[in-house]
């Protein structure tokens, strides 16, 4: 039987715009308050992800969700009418608005962890949604998560969905960004790398100083389990905190992986070659190893150009070709880098540049706006067709996008009271394209 990895990119939101929400973020902290592009950054999102489907990979769509997020306002005390719930809170508390308002779930990569069939007990492919608790904008994520990733992987005999884990700090789990699964072949048996940033129930244990480590080694462990994986097929390792502390917030801002090659910064890890050779004995197949040093890319420019964010996906024709930012081409040491690493005798043999700056300035690159989902030519199936990327849906959201979504939008026009209908108009169209149901609040 055939297998793919698919890719299934976050549609920008309505309401994409920076406010500076997401400490330990330096894109998110440097760009707050610039005015952003809702339409562009939606249609950046679909260009990558219509190229993709181009080049024969298997491609879908992920609906974002309902913004300004009336509820949780209500839920802390504001009331009345929609405009008024949004009038109240621009003039009490106007951080907490922000907060309701943000476009953060385009980043699908910390929608969930997912674990395909071939590592599996039950052989099927497990979905738990990001608690996302270490951010109250996205917090307020993982409910609508679920709906939709139940919506869209909507069959009971072949995936398997779980609710996300308690909403503590003890187990902050910001799914994917943190999760890579090493293979021979995707369908094949793999070993699923979590990487952690703190362990919250040992206080001896090192972690950052400056920046929060939203990831814990407790609920890495609970996924695991979750999702039905054997000892034998995981590595739990732990980030380096001082990368933490240097803007490097999630593991995918570090290292990246595919099949069996891990393209990662010598710093990204604690303990690297004794968690290398755990991997090594663990996985059936060779492994590619490719180590970025200091001396060739600081942590600042990986930062600044999200090297490491960039998507290594296996080309139709066997080839690994690398999906990187056009921050990557404009970033000197960096652009040296990738013409040289394509050189190397790697498995790694193209580079793709891609425009998605409306993203990066929030601090996601190629690598956040997509989760990786792969499966069998069975399971690709029983997806939900209508989320799958192809010429019909690449015009039909084109031109869904021109019509509802604004091509400026400043923090001072989130309490607009039309931007929740728009929003909302939008997202009602976009259920009946995808074929969705009713997965937002304002449909039950
Ligand atoms: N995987 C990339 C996630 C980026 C995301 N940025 C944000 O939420 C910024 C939102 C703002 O500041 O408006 C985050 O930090 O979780």
């Amino acid at each position: 039987m055939k297998h793919f990895e698919a890719n299934f990119d976050g549609l920008v939101g309505p309401t994409h715009n920076y406010a500076g929400l997401s400490f330990g973020n330096v894109a998110s902290l440097n760009n707050a308050a610039l005015t952003s592009n809702p339409k562009a950054a939606a249609k950046q999102g679909l260009q990558k992800a219509k190229s993709l489907a181009d080049l024969g990979m298997v491609q879908g769509v992920l609906a974002p969700q309902e913004r300004p997020d009336v509820y949780t306002l209500r839920r802390i005390g504001f009331s009345g009418s929609d405009a008024e719930v949004l009038q109240k809170a621009a003039q009490q508390a106007p951080a907490l608005l922000n907060a309701c308002c943000s476009a953060s779930s385009m980043w699908t990569a910390n929608a969930a962890t997912v674990s395909p069939s071939a590592d599996t007990r039950d052989g099927k492919v497990h979905f738990t949604p990001a608690n996302l608790v270490d951010k109250l904008h996205r917090s307020i994520e993982p409910i609508t998560t679920g709906n939709i990733l139940q919506a869209t992987f909507n069959n009971d005999r072949h995936f398997k969905h779980h609710q996300h884990l308690p909403e503590h700090t003890s187990f902050g789990d910001e799914g994917a960004a943190n999760h890579t699964r090493l293979c021979n072949e995707y369908g094949h048996a793999g070993v699923e790398l979590f990487v952690y940033g703190q362990e919250a129930t040992n206080p001896s244990a090192v972690k950052p100083k400056k920046y929060p480590a939203r990831q814990t080694l407790e609920a890495s462990q609970a996924v695991a389990r979750l999702h039905q994986l054997d000892d034998e097929s995981c590595v739990f390792m732990q980030q380096n905190p001082d990368v933490i502390d240097q803007g490097v917030f999630h593991n995918d801002v570090i290292s990246v992986g595919n099949q069996n090659v891990l393209f990662y910064h010598e710093q990204a890890f604690l303990n690297t070659e004794a968690k290398f050779d755990e991997i090594r004995r663990k996985m059936n197949t060779e492994m590619h190893f490719v180590k970025v040093a200091t001396s060739q890319v600081s942590i600042d420019d990986a930062v600044r150009s999200y090297l490491f964010n960039t998507q290594i996906i296996t080309l139709p024709s066997g080839e690994m070709a690398i999906i990187a930012p056009t921050d990557c081409q404009e970033n000197p040491a960096v652009f040296a880098y990738l013409n040289e690493l394509v050189t190397l005798g790697t498995p790694i043999k193209q580079v793709r540049y891609f425009d998605v700056k409306q993203s990066m300035q929030n601090g996601g690159g190629p690598a956040c706006l997509r989760l990786r989902v792969a499966m069998n030519e069975q399971e690709v199936a029983a997806v939900n067709q209508n989320t799958l990327m192809n010429d019909g849906l690449f015009t039909r959201l084109n031109t869904w996008v021109d019509k509802h979504y604004r091509d400026q939008l400043t923090v001072k026009d989130l309490a607009d009271p039309q931007l929740i209908i728009e929003s909302r108009t939008a997202l009602d169209e976009l259920t009946q394209i995808m074929k969705l149901g009713s997965v937002y609040q304002f449909q039950k």
